[in-house]
């Protein structure tokens, strides 16, 4: 019987012995391992902390690949495609379906301004999604050194201002409506001025009107519907869900002037907050709330 017992517990005996063998890193592992998994499927918190950090780090680390593709032609915003098409698999990784409306607002051969609203890193996703030939966003310096992606960015032609030096800003976009206009491209603008995680717009800063107003070319406004329902940075909710973007119909700016650029951006700024509104009453068993 008792060479019985001693066969039964001898894989054990054996596991406990290599168990024991292990080394600290080897057991750190073994604990990551099995930890990991558990704490991801457990807790809401950890998962979006995942995942964001997923998300910037795979943004970074597509930069690198990148940057010499888009160092053959230089600063150049055809780069810019290069980007879109390097960042549009993303939304399929987190799950996230993004439906267009309104594509025949594009259908402008001139140049144009684009204004859209910004709650989060995530509205890359809606912006490459739609993003026109030839159109460059307007970003706060500080992305410039985000390391790669932030030469990435650079290479891509995306138009940097300093948000603490209100001059040096309207000089840089006073020079983008001359670009805009020798060289046939297009500027996308947030003009909340910050991301914005209300559930609302926040009021708009008017140097995208200006920069319209300046180069004569339209507005056009696009809604990103809020994101409440997939992604909450208080709540550190992070799920899989679907996010609506609307093109709206572009505003004309011939013949407007700086003193127009008050009634314009309001103008704009309705037509937006009416669009937000009409998407979140659309989201199943949802109204409005958090509009203002
Ligand atoms: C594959 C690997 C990929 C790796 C790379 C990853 C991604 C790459 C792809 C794309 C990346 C892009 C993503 C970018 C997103 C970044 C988003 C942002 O950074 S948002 C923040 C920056 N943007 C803005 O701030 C734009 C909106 N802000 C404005 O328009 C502001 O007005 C301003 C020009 C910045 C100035 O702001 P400030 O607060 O300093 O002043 P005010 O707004 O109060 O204005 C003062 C006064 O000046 C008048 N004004 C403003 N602009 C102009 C102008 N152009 N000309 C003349 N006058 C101007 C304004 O009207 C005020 O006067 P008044 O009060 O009398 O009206
Ligand atoms: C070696 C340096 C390493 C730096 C690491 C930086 C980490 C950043 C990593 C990846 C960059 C992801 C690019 C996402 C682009 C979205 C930009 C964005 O949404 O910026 C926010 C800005 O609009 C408004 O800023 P605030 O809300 O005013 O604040």
């Amino acid at each position: 019987m008792s060479s019985n017992v001693v066969k039964a517990a001898s894989p054990l005996a054996s596991a406990v012995t290599g168990a024991m063998e292990l080394s600290v890193a080897q057991w750190l592992l073994v604990v990551c391992l099995v930890a990991f998994p558990l704490l991801y499927e457990w807790s809401v918190s950890f998962k979006y902390f995942c995942k964001m950090a997923f998300y910037n780090g795979w943004i970074l680390t597509l930069a690198i690949l990148a940057i010499p593709i888009c160092a053959v032609r230089g600063r150049n915003v055809e780069n810019m495609k290069v980007l879109q098409f390097m960042l549009l698999h993303i939304k399929y990784l987190y799950g996230i379906k993004i439906e267009v409306r309104g594509w025949e607002n594009f259908n402008i051969k001139e140049p144009y301004v684009v204004v859209s609203n910004h709650q989060s890193s995530l509205d890359l996703l809606g912006m490459m999604e739609i993003l026109p030939s030839r159109c460059v966003p307007i970003a706060k310096r500080e992305l410039m050194y985000a390391g790669t992606a932030g030469l990435a960015c650079w290479l891509a032609g995306v138009i940097f201002i300093n948000r603490k030096k209100t001059d040096d800003a309207i000089s840089v976009m006073t020079e983008a409506a001359e670009t805009m206009l020798k060289e046939d491209v297009r500027v996308w603008v947030f003009p909340e001025g910050t991301r914005n995680h209300s559930g609302s717009l926040l009021p708009f800063k008017r140097g995208a009107f200006h920069l319209a107003v300046k180069a004569q070319v339209p507005v056009i406004p696009v809604v990103m519907s809020s994101y409440k329902d997939f992604y909450c940075k208080k709540e550190r909710k992070f799920t899989t869900g679907k996010c609506t973007v609307r093109i709206l119909p572009g505003v004309h700016t011939k013949g407007l002037s700086s003193d127009d650029v008050p009634e314009l951006a309001d103008r704009v700024r309705g037509m937006m907050l009416e669009a937000f509104s009409q998407m979140s009453s659309e989201r199943p068993g949802k109204g409005p709330g958090g509009v203002h």
